[in-house]
C-alpha cells in the first residue's frame, strides 16, 4: 500500500498580497488566502483525500489555512503536530522589505540569488531589528544558536529534514494520510529531498498558494511517481506569478 502524503502551501498572506519579504514574521492570511484555503479544503473532499493527521508550522498563516481546509473537509478533528522545523525560511535583513524595491535596489542577479539560490543566505537580521524574532515566546525552547537571524534553502533543509524523519515519516508509516500545511520555502526544501532535484535546477520551482500536491510514497517513503496538484492549471498559474514576483 503506497503512503500518501499532502503538501499545502498556506495561502495569500496579508505581506505576500504587499509584496513584501516575510520569512519568520507572523502575519495573517489576507481575504483571498482565507478563500484559497476553503477551496483547498473542498478539493481535499472532492478527491476523497481525508488526512489523518496534520502537521504544520508555527506560523499563523500556515496554521489559518489548515484550519479553513479541514473544517471545509469536515477534518477539523484530527491530530494537529506543530514544529518551528517547517517554518517559511527566514529572510534575514530582508524581511518587511519590499520586492519590488529590492528588485530596483540590488539588480536581478542579486535579488534572485536572495530568493533562490541554494546556498547564498540574505544578510543577517539583527537581534534588535522590527522584524526580528528574538524573544518571540514560540521559539523559547530554542537554544539562541538554533535561532536562525538570516537562512538559505540549504539550512531550511538541515533544519527540516530531521523534522520529516522523525515526526512525519512515522505516522506514514503508520498508515495514516499526512497533511504538511507550510510554506513556499520550506515545502521547496521537502519537494527537492522527495524529488531529488539538483541544487541548481531547485531555482525553477516554485510552490503556489492554497493547491494541495499531492504524493504516493512507496515503503522507502520515496516517491512512486511526480507529485500532483489537485487544481493543475491553478497550480500552474500560481507558480509562475510566484516566480514573477518583485516585478509587479
Ligand atoms: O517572502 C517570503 O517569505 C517568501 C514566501 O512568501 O517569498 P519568496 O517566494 O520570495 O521566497
Amino acid at each position: 500500500m503506497p503512503h500518501t502524503l499532502v503538501l499545502l502551501r498556506h495561502g495569500n498572506s496579508e505581506w505576500n498580497q504587499k509584496n513584501l519579504f516575510t520569512g519568520w514574521v507572523d502575519v495573517r492570511l489576507s481575504e483571498l488566502g482565507t478563500a484559497e484555503a476553503a477551496r483547498a479544503g473542498e478539493l481535499l473532499a472532492e478527491s476523497g483525500l481525508l488526512p489523518d493527521v496534520l502537521h504544520t508550522s508555527v506560523l499563523t498563516r500556515a496554521i489559518q489555512t489548515a484550519n479553513i481546509a479541514l473544517d471545509v473537509a469536515d477534518r477539523a478533528w484530527i491530530d494537529v503536530r506543530r514544529s518551528w522545523r517547517l517554518n517559511e525560511r527566514h529572510y534575514g535583513a530582508l524581511q518587511g522589505l519590499d520586492k519590488a524595491e529590492t528588485l530596483e535596489k540590488y539588480g536581478p542577479e542579486q535579488f534572485q540569488l536572495w530568493r533562490r539560490s541554494f546556498d547564498v543566505p540574505p544578510p543577517v537580521l539583527a537581534d534588535d531589528a522590527e522584524y526580528s524574532q528574538v524573544g518571540d515566546p514560540r521559539y523559547a525552547n530554542l537554544a539562541d544558536d538554533e535561532l536562525p537571524r538570516t537562512e538559505c534553502l540549504k539550512d531550511v533543509i538541515a533544519r527540516m529534514l530531521p523534522y520529516w524523519q522523525s515526526d512525519i515519516v512515522p505516522d506514514l508509516a503508520a498508515g495514516k494520510t499526512v497533511l504538511v500545511t507550510a510554506h513556499g520555502n520550506s515545502l521547496r526544501a521537502l519537494v527537492k529531498h522527495l524529488d531529488g532535484i539538483g541544487d541548481d535546477e531547485i531555482a525553477e520551482l516554485n510552490i503556489p498558494t492554497g493547491i494541495p500536491l499531492v504524493y504516493r510514497l512507496g515503503d522507502d517513503f520515496m516517491p512512486l511517481g511526480p507529485g500532483e496538484y489537485l487544481d493543475p492549471a491553478a497550480a500552474a498559474a500560481g507558480a509562475a506569478a510566484v516566480a514573477a514576483q518583485g516585478k509587479k
